[in-house]
């Protein structure tokens, strides 16, 4: 993957279980290249479970998920979609064994370019930190300079959930500008009116089914 070109979403049929709840109930969406569109809904309606079957983490989903024109059926399909996509947990888990946040910006592929976007964010001199010692806040940011790595490194998608939940009120203004200013799609799950603002569409999820608001 060299340059990076904005990816359409094609979604037909989608359903994701949680065991025996169906979390995500049969969603069709067509996302074009480099629409941004924000995901909003009630808490537990399964807009991090819907983000993750796109990314290709949630295994028990049924339908048709395109990335691109791809799907996820092959070994080679599946590394393809984990390079395609960005992606910035709802959670971000400092990991198990203390990884350095230098070492989370380098993992996107291209580290220059996320380090610069760690500066702009304002946690730039905290790469020689360990993940585990960050603030929510800070976590948040170094996530986001990664996803402009992975962006810069080749990803045509930006899939990201809640990121400006941890931010204080400037972060958040930060993040938003940075997150619909990069040249990918990009779906954004928040609560956010301000970032929803900023999107192209805004879909609200109820009870795992999707529908256009505005
Ligand atoms: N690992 C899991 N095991 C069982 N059920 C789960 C699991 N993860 C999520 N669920 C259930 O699936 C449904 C959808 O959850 P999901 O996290 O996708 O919702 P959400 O819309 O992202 O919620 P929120 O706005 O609170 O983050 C919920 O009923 C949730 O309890």
């Amino acid at each position: 993957m060299s340059d990076t070109a904005a990816l359409a979403l094609r979604l037909r049929g989608v359903v994701c279980r949680h065991g025996r709840l169906e979390a995500v109930t049969g969603v069709d969406l067509d996302i074009a290249a480099g629409e941004r569109v924000a995901l909003t809904g009630t808490n537990g309606s399964g807009k991090t479970t819907l983000l993750r079957a796109v990314l290709g983490l949630h295994r028990q989903t049924g339908g048709e998920i395109l990335v691109g024109g791809r799907g996820h059926r092959t070994a080679a399909e599946r590394s393809w979609r984990r390079r395609a996509c960005a992606w910035i947990p709802q959670r971000p888990a400092a990991g198990r064994f203390p990884l350095l946040a230098g070492e989370l910006l380098a993992s996107s592929g291209a580290p220059a370019q996320a380090a610069l976007a760690a500066e702009r964010l304002g946690v730039g001199a905290l790469s020689g930190r360990p993940l585990s010692s960050l603030s929510g806040g800070q976590l948040q940011r170094m996530h986001l300079a990664r996803a402009v790595g992975c962006v810069a490194a080749g990803a045509g998608v930006l899939l990201a959930d809640e990121p400006t939940a941890a931010l204080d009120f400037a972060g958040q203004e930060e993040a938003a500008e940075v997150l619909t200013t990069l040249p990918v799609t990009v779906v954004v799950v928040t609560h956010d009116r301000a970032m929803a603002a900023r999107c192209d569409r805004t879909l609200e999820m109820a009870a795992g089914a999707l529908r256009e608001v505005r």
